[in-house]
This record gives structure tokens, sequence and C-alpha cells, in this order.
């Protein structure tokens, strides 16, 4: 029994608390569990929750164990049966949504009819993803253009760069080419407010969860940038819309429409959401989607191929091949097994997740954002395959990181083997390939909310990666390694380094 949960109650409540309680007594602890010890472990949680869960992990796989937090157990899930349970669990009863609306704030973070009607979501998981060889010209060209004006390839001197602001940058505009078009998508105050949106989300909902949820409604409204965000960003999509809807009107159907994110979520959209506030609303919720995940993705790509020069040159033949034959167009970026490859197997040793974090712990500094994934809060008692059932109200997860280096599942799983999903037999590697979800690779979660952007997201990093090895020469600095994560609250970030650019020099 958690030593939080209430001891005076009415009967029925009783009742109910008691099979909740039993349910729970079921499931091993990890670390203490009786009155105030268990602070104790919600503390390591909190300060060496990385190493605590991977303990948590060797000891009970396959199986569940549970973890005090300061005011609810949290019940990790480890072995492919119980990872599969859960990311197969309907939202209705192990809910992504409402562990969102919670853990993100969204009521005062972006606004909450984007969990209660995230019609954005099948939108980027059809629209999107069907348009992808539609919209490959654009984003090559935005590839193309952002790196050149980020990095110049004129000479043949190294550029010192740390990456982190730049990545952004490319990742926002070539993204809001395909989500809004211009001129928003090159205005470089747009790309700053969106990232910053992006980057409050976290910080603002951070904040309003260190008080109880009581001063929620009070704490919330005075800290949001929800108000004056919107506005700035309906200023930059009002004259588009308006247009938009002058053509429509005056055209109809003889008029042809721009094929992105803006004009998809026009066409779904239904009363008060067709207000241009409410569509800079859903473009804000794509882009807090996106940016992040996408940047920090690629900035570990960059860093591994900082620290592996040597791999330069097979990834080069491959691209060079590939395009000499289809050009740069999506169908060949699908052929670039080794491009392919690469970005996902540092998706394994640096995975980032969204909507992952363990936050009910005030002002975490923990590592749970690169750890924890699959976090669904029970809306009804959910029983797993082994029998075992947590009641409502508990948070579940399971332990990328721990999945990810499990020698169960990856041959020397510490070890960055960029090419090791091309090695594999024909049949297998069409199983591992960037945008495969499974039980062993997390990267972009699995089950009902596998991650919808992530067709797209694929041709755009490895677009990126292909450009960049034909481009530049890429290294590290004399003497600089692979720099340790850096963590703040529940996000985990790739450490800073500079990365050395020049323009590629032919082989010596
Ligand atoms: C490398 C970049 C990305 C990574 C690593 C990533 C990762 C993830 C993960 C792990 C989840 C599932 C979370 C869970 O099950 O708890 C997810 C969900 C989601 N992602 Fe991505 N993502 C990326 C890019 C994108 C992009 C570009 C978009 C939009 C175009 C997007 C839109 C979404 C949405 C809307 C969901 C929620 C799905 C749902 O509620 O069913 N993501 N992403």
């Amino acid at each position: 029994m958690h030593f939080l949960e209430p001891t005076i109650t009415p009967p029925s409540f009783r009742q109910r608390y008691r099979k909740r309680t039993s349910d729970l007594d079921k499931i091993p602890t990890l670390g203490y569990s009786a009155p105030f010890l268990s602070y104790l472990t919600a503390y390591r949680l909190n300060t060496d929750g990385h190493e605590l869960l991977a303990e948590g992990y060797e000891k009970y796989k396959p199986g569940l164990f549970k973890i005090a937090m300061w005011n609810r157990w949290f019940v990790m899930a480890t072995g492919q049966e119980l990872v599969d349970d859960i990311g197969k669990a309907p939202e209705d009863v192990l809910s992504m949504r409402h562990a969102m609306h919670y853990f993100f704030q969204t009521a005062f973070t972006m606004g909450s009819q984007c969990t209660r009607d995230p019609y954005h979501i099948p939108i980027i998981r059809s629209q999107l993803t069907r348009k992808i060889a539609s919209v490959y010209n654009v984003v090559h060209e935005e590839v193309v253009a952002a790196f050149s004006s980020a990095i110049p390839i004129e000479g043949s001197e190294w550029t010192r760069l740390f990456p982190q602001k730049t990545v952004e940058r490319i990742i926002c505009r070539t993204s809001n080419r395909v989500y809004v078009g211009g001129p928003a998508c090159f205005d470089e105050n747009y790309q700053e407010l969106n990232i910053e949106f992006a980057t409050n989300v976290m910080r603002l909902a951070r904040k309003i969860n260190k008080f109880p949820k009581i001063l929620h409604p009070i704490v919330g409204p005075f800290v949001s940038k929800l108000s004056s965000q919107l506005r700035r960003q309906t200023r930059y999509l009002e004259p588009i819309v308006e247009e938009r809807l002058r053509q429509l009107r005056e055209n109809g159907d003889a008029w042809e429409k721009p094929n992105d994110m803006l004009m998809w979520l026009m066409e779904a959209a239904k009363g008060d959401e067709l207000s241009t506030r409410n569509l800079a609303r859903r473009i804000f919720a794509v882009n807090f989607a996106s940016i992040h995940t996408s940047s920090k993705t690629f900035i570990y790509v960059l860093y591994e191929l900082a620290a592996n020069p040597q791999y330069l040159q097979p990834l080069r033949d491959e691209v060079e091949a590939i395009v000499a034959v289809d050009g740069w167009t999506k169908a060949a970026i699908s052929k670039m097994r080794r491009i392919d490859s690469f970005v996902r197997e540092s998706q394994r040793l640096h995975g980032v997740n969204i909507g992952t974090s363990l936050y009910l712990i005030p002002d975490a500094v923990s590592h749970d954002m690169h750890i924890a994934s699959l976090r669904r809060l029970a809306l009804k008692p959910f029983t797993f395959s082994n029998g075992i059932t947590v009641p409502a109200g508990t948070i579940v997860a399971c332990n990328t990181k721990a999945v990810h280096h499990d020698p169960a599942n990856y041959d020397r799983p510490d070890t960055f083997d960029p090419f090791r999903f091309v090695h594999l037999p024909k049949e297998e590697a069409a199983k591992h390939q960037m945008v495969n979800t499974s039980t062993e690779h997390l990267a972009f979660g699995y089950g009902v909310h596998a991650c919808p952007g992530r067709f797209f997201v694929s041709n755009e990093l490895k677009t990126m990666l292909a450009h960049v090895v034909v481009t530049y020469d890429v290294k590290f600095e004399e003497g600089q390694e692979f720099p340790p994560d850096r963590f703040a609250g529940e996000q985990v970030s790739p450490g800073a380094a500079a990365v050395m650019f020049r323009r590629r020099q032919p082989a010596a």
C-alpha cells in the first residue's frame, strides 16, 4: 500500500480502494514501499531514475514492477508481451491523451481541444504520409537551401558549429514548407515563434506541475503564454488563410489548392476550428510534435557521423549510386539502406521520445524522457497478458532505453553499429527499416499511438543525412568526444559539442 493513499474513506470508496491496493500489492515493488521510506525511492527516481529503472528491468524482466512516486504508484512493464499489451491497449482503457493532457498541461499550453479532438492526427497519418512523394521536391529544395545558408560551402576551410540552433532552424524551415508553405516558412521570426512555442509547452507544463492539482486553474492562466503566441501565429497565417478562403469562394474546384498541412486542416476543420486562430493552434500542435523530436534525433546523427567519419565514404557511395539513377526523389531515399540503418541505429542508442516523461515528480531532474515510453494513464482496470491487473488511475510505461540496450534484443547492444540493419537477411531487413516499430525498437513508440509523423520525418531526416554526406566533410574537433546527454526536467537533450564542417574535399 502506498502511504499517500487515503485511509479514511466512505464504505463504497473504501471497497474500491481495497481492490485497487490489493491489485497493486500483487506487483513487486522496486525500492521502498513503507510509509515515508518510499519518499527515498521517489527521490532516487528523481535524481537517479536511469539507474533505478535499469535495475528494475534486470530484476523483473519479463514482468511488472512498481515504484513509488511522490503521490502515486508508477508501474513499469518489461518484456515483449507486456510492452505489446500497452502498445495495443485501446485509448479508452490505457489513455495517452489523458496522460498528455495532464503532463503537458494542454489546457494552458496549447488548448485542450488539441487533445479532446485531435483531428490533426488522422491528417498527419493519412494526408501527410500519402503526399510525401508529391512534396518531396520541396523538402529536398529546402534542405539544400537551409544547409547552404547555415554552413558555407565555399572554399576549403573548416567551419566550427554548435549544431543545436542551426538544426532546429533547418527542421523548422523544411517541415513548415510542407505545413504552411511560403512566405511564412521562410520568415525567421515565424520559425523562432514555432521553436519557442515547442520549448514553452514543456517548460510551462513543468512550472504548472510544481503546484498541487487544485491550484492549476490559478497558476495555469498566470504562466500561460498561449494567448500572445496565438496572436502572433495568427498574424502570420491570417493573410494566407484569407487568400485561400477567397480562392475557394470565387473559384471553387477550379482553383488548384496548395498541397500543404494548412490546406488539409482547412478542408477537415469543422465550425469554429476553421477560424485562423484555431488553425494556428493546430499548426503549433504539429510543430510541437515535430521540432524538438526531429532536431534532437538529427543532432545525435550528426554527432555519430562526427565521431565516426570512417562511415562517410560508404554512405556517400550509396547515395551517389542511387541518386545517379533515380535523382533526388522519395523513391531514391527509400533505396538508401545504409542511410536508413544509420539513423535507426542512432535512434536506438539515443532515442528521444515525446510524451514519455514521468514528471508527476515536481520539477524532476530525471532521465525519464530517454528511458520511459508508451506512458499511459489507466482509465479502467487493465489486465496484462500475464494475468496481473493494474487499477484505474495507475500510470504505466515501459523502459525504452533498457529495451534498446538489452542483449536479448541486440548483439553488442552498447556499440554504435550503423549498418547493423543492412546486414540482416533480406526478409528480416525489411522489418527493421527506420519507420518500423516493434517491441524491440520504440523510437517512434509502438502500437495504437505509434508516431503518425514517422513516414514524413524519416524522409526528411534521411534526406538531410544524405545531403550532408555528399556535400560536407564532417568531424569533431581534435580531442572532442561524443558529448554526454544533458538532462533538464523531463527532457533529455544531446550535450553541447562543436561539429566541424567543410566543403567535401576530393578523396586523397
Ligand atoms: C524523429 C522525430 C520524431 C520522433 C522521435 C517521434 C516520436 C514519437 C513517439 C515515441 C510517439 C509515441 C508516444 C507514445 O506512445 O507515448 C509519437 C507520437 C506522435 N507523433 Fe511523433 N515523433 C517524431 C516526429 C513527428 C512528426 C514530424 C510529427 C508530425 C508531423 C509527429 C507527430 C506525432 C503525433 C501527433 C503523435 C501522437 C499520436 C497519437 O496520439 O496517437 N511526430 N512520436
